[in-house]
């Protein structure tokens, strides 16, 4: 049995799942869950993620696991020596440090990517509503200020835990990449910020994501 994703094309947080799939060489098979139907807030579905979300997997052994960085997590450990190595630091100082940029990526950027992405994309465009630019302009500007303490570490190391690649970097694709064609420059606008993150979009794991789900 392989690996089955069960998600959706346009949600970046699947996307995040199959990113770090692709890097750690794991064959899966995605399952669409379709928001239109709302199949993610019936009963059954409520039975393998309880908050009605996408993603999440079953494994080859029938294992069940919801939250997209725990997911991750649960890959990159499984298979240390497959695909790309190093991505989950066991040094302890190292894994700390790691750690620290897991909960940057969540505190400091994911939230506000993920609402402006929201506003300005998703509202208007699935559900017809109202965009409100005053919110918008409030969210690039957390962003600005937060990407800006990014610019700052960038300019001293690689990436963000440290020389090495981790899955910290990796979770910012899925919405990083979706900034930019809305309008939202911060992350192309910051020198360090942007030789960090154009690198990680010439993955050739987010390429084939890209691919997978006819992401533009
Ligand atoms: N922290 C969760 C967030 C999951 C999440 O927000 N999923 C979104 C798609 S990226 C979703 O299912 N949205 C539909 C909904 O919340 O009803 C994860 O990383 O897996």
């Amino acid at each position: 049995m392989v690996l089955k994703l069960y998600g959706n094309a346009v949600s970046p947080c699947t996307h995040r799942v199959a990113l770090v799939l692709n890097e750690k060489e794991v064959p899966f098979e995605f399952h669409s869950i379709e928001f239109a139907k709302i199949e993610h807030k019936s009963p059954s579905y409520l039975e393998k993620q309880p908050f009605g979300q996408v993603p999440y997997i079953e494994d080859d052994d029938g294992f069940i696991l919801y939250e997209s960085r725990a997911i991750a997590l649960y890959i990159a450990t499984k298979y240390p020596d497959q695909g790309t190595k190093g991505l989950v630091p066991t040094d302890p100082k190292a894994n700390a440090l790691f750690h620290q940029a897991v909960y940057v990526e969540v505190t400091h950027f994911d939230d506000p990517a993920a609402k402006v992405t929201f506003e300005k994309n998703v509202k208007p465009k699935y559900f017809k509503g109202p965009v409100d630019e005053a919110y918008i302009e409030k969210l690039s500007n957390t962003l600005d200020a937060k990407l800006s303490v990014y610019d700052k570490i960038l300019e001293k190391q690689k990436y963000l835990a440290g020389e090495e690649l981790t899955l910290a970097d990796l979770y910012h694709l899925p919405y990083g990449v979706q900034l930019a064609p809305i309008g939202i420059k911060n992350l192309v606008e910051k020198p360090n910020v942007s030789r960090w993150f154009k690198e990680l979009e010439e993955r050739k794991s987010w390429l084939d994501v890209k691919k997978t789900f006819n992401i533009q």
